[in-house]
C-alpha cells in the first residue's frame, strides 16, 4: 500500500521533473534521475497537517505558536531527567494504530499552505556510477539539518531572514515538501524540536519508522515558547528494513558525558536480508571545540565499532559534524579502520574534494559559509550510484539561507546506494 502510495508521489513529481546533470569530472555523465521541479502552489484546506499536530486546520498563512500544554511539559520533564533516563519515554507510538496517508495528498497540503511562497528551487541528482546497474535494489539516504524552531526564531541570529520566512507552519511544509520530493528510504535528521508533534506522527503515517533522541541539555529550552529540546531522529521505511538493533548513544569526550548524541540501528533489508548499520549525529558547535569534536567523533567510531562487530555489517553514518573537512575529527573518520569514505566527495571533478558548501547563512556576526554536513558510508561494502546537487550560489541568493524558498540554513545531502556484489568483500 505504502510502495504504491510512493510510486503515485514519485510519478507526479517526476511528470514536474525534466532536469538532467552530468557528473563533473572526467567520468561519463549519464541521464539521471531528476528532482521535481517549481511546483504550482494553491491554496486548499490543510487536513493531514492539521491532525498531526493535533490542532484545528489553520488558515494556509496561519502563525500559530510554537508550543503546546504537552510540549512545555514534554520540556520541563526533559530538563528534570538525564538521557538515559528519557530515552524510556521516547519510544514512538505503534505506527500500525494510525492510518497511512497518500504523500500525494500530504504533498498537495504542504503546497496549498505554500501558495504564497516562491516555487521550490531545481536539485538534480548528478548520476556517479562507475560500473553497470546493480541487481541489489538502490537505498536512498537523506541527511538533513533541519533547523530547530526554537534555535532558528531565538538564537541562531539570522541577520538576513526575515522572521516570516520561518514561521513554522509553513515552514514545516518546506521541509515535508523536501522530504516527499526526495522520498528516501532513511531519513537522518538533526535539530528536530518537532519530533512529537510533526514528524513521528505524519512520517509514520507515510510508512516509517521513526526514533527521536534530543540533546541532554538542548539550548532549545532557553528560548521562551519553546517546543521542547532539540534533538537527532533516525526514520526508516518499515516495508524496506526491519530493524534488528537500536542504540541511542550520548557521546562522550574524554570519559566525560556531553551534550551531543548519536543514534545507531542495524537495519536487515527486507528484499536482501542484507544488514546495513545506519546512524545519525549532530557534534559540538561553534570554534574553539574542535577538540571535543575530535573526542565525540572518536567515541561515535568506537561505537560504531563494536555495533558493526568490527567493521562486519556495512555502515552509512550521517550528520551535522560542525567541522570542516580540515579539522582533526573529519580526518578521524576519513582514516577509521571502519573503512568509511565521505559520499559527497564524489560530486567534485576529481573525487577527491568536499562540496564547498553545506551550510550558508548571515549571522549577525557575519556571513557563514561552510562544509559541516557528510554522509560516510562503507566504500568497500557499498557503491553511491547518484547524488543530489547542491543548491548553487544564484538558487540560494544574496540573503543566503534560511529563506522564504528554503527551511533551513543547512542543505539536505541525499545519496542513493547500492550493496557491492561480492557480500564476504572487505569492509
Ligand atoms: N540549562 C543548563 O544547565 C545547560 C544548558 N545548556 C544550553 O546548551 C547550550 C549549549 O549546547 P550545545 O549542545 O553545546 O550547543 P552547540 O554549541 O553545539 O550549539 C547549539 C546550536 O547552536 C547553533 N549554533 C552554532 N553556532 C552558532 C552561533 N554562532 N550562533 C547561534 N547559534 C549557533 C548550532 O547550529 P549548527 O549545528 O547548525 O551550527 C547548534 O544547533 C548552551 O548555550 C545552553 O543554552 C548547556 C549546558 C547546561
Ligand atoms: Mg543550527
Amino acid at each position: 500500500m505504502f510502495q504504491s502510495s510512493w510510486r503515485l508521489c514519485s510519478a507526479l513529481l517526476q511528470r514536474d521533473a525534466p532536469g538532467l546533470r552530468r557528473r563533473p569530472g572526467p567520468g561519463p555523465g549519464r541521464r539521471c534521475q531528476s528532482s521535481p521541479a517549481a511546483a504550482t502552489r494553491r491554496p486548499a484546506s490543510p487536513r493531514l497537517l492539521a491532525a498531526a499536530s493535533g490542532a484545528p486546520a489553520p488558515g494556509p498563512s496561519a502563525a500559530c505558536p510554537m508550543g503546546n500544554g504537552t510540549s512545555r511539559l514534554y520540556s520541563a520533564l526533559t530538563k528534570t531527567l538525564n538521557s538515559s533516563a528519557a530515552s524510556q519515554y521516547l519510544e514512538s507510538p505503534d505506527p500500525e494504530h494510525l492510518e497511512p496517508i497518500d504523500p500525494k495528498e500530504l504533498l498537495e497540503e504542504c503546497r496549498a499552505v505554500l501558495h504564497t511562497r516562491p516555487p521550490r528551487f531545481q536539485r538534480d541528482f548528478v548520476d556517479l556510477r562507475t560500473d553497470g546497474p546493480s541487481s541489489h535494489p538502490l537505498i536512498r539516504v537523506m541527511q538533513w539539518n533541519i533547523l530547530a524552531q526554537a534555535l532558528g526564531e531565538g538564537k541562531d541570529n539570522f541577520a538576513q531572514c526575515p522572521l516570516e520566512a520561518l514561521k513554522w507552519e509553513e515552514r514545516k511544509c518546506l521541509i515535508l515538501e523536501e522530504i516527499l520530493a526526495y522520498q528516501p528510504d532513511i531519513l537522518c535528521l538533526q535539530e528536530v524540536d518537532h519530533y512529537f508533534d510533526t514528524f513521528q506522527p505524519l512520517l509514520s503515517r507515510l510508512g516509517y519508522q521513526g526514533t527521536f533522541f534530543p540533546k541532554p541539555w538542548s539550548p532549545c529550552l532557553d528560548v521562551e515558547h519553546n517546543n521542547g529540546p532539540d534533538g537527532c531522529a533516525l526514520f526508516f521505511l518499515q516495508n524496506r528494513f526491519k530493524l534488528l538493533h537500536s542504540a541511542n548513544i550520548r557521546l562522550t569526550a574524554m570519559r566525560l558525558k556531553t551534550n551531543q548524541v548519536a543514534i545507531a540501528q542495524t537495519l536487515e533489508c527486507t528484499e536482501s536480508g542484507r544488514q546495513l548499520c545506519i546512524a545519525v549525529t549532530h557534534l559540538k558547535a561553534r570554534t574553539g571545540w574542535e577538540q571535543l569534536r575530535s573526542a565525540q567523533g572518536c567515541d561515535l567510531l568506537r561505537n560504531l565499532q563494536n555495533i558493526t562487530q568490527g567493521a562486519k555489517i556495512p555502515l552509512i553514518v550521517c550528520g551535522d559534524f560542525n567541522a570542516e573537512p580540515t579539522e582533526e575529527v573529519y580526518k578521524h573518520f576519513a582514516s577509521s579502520s571502519l573503512n568509511l569514505s565521505s559520499a559527497y566527495k564524489l560530486l567534485s571533478a576529481d573525487g577527491q574534494s568536499e562540496p564547498p558548501y553545506t551550510t550558508w547563512k548571515i549571522r549577525t556576526s557575519g556571513e557563514c559559509r561552510h562544509t559541516l554536513d557528510y554522509i560516510w558510508y562503507s566504500k568497500h561494502a557499498l557503491s553511491v550510484r547518484s547524488a543530489l546537487d547542491l543548491l548553487t550560489e544564484e538558487q540560494i541568493g544574496p540573503n543566503r539561507l534560511p529563506s522564504f524558498h528554503y527551511p533551513s540554513d543547512h542543505l539536505s545531502l541525499v545519496c542513493d546506494f547500492s550493496f557491492n556484489e561480492d557480500p564476504d568483500a572487505l569492509l
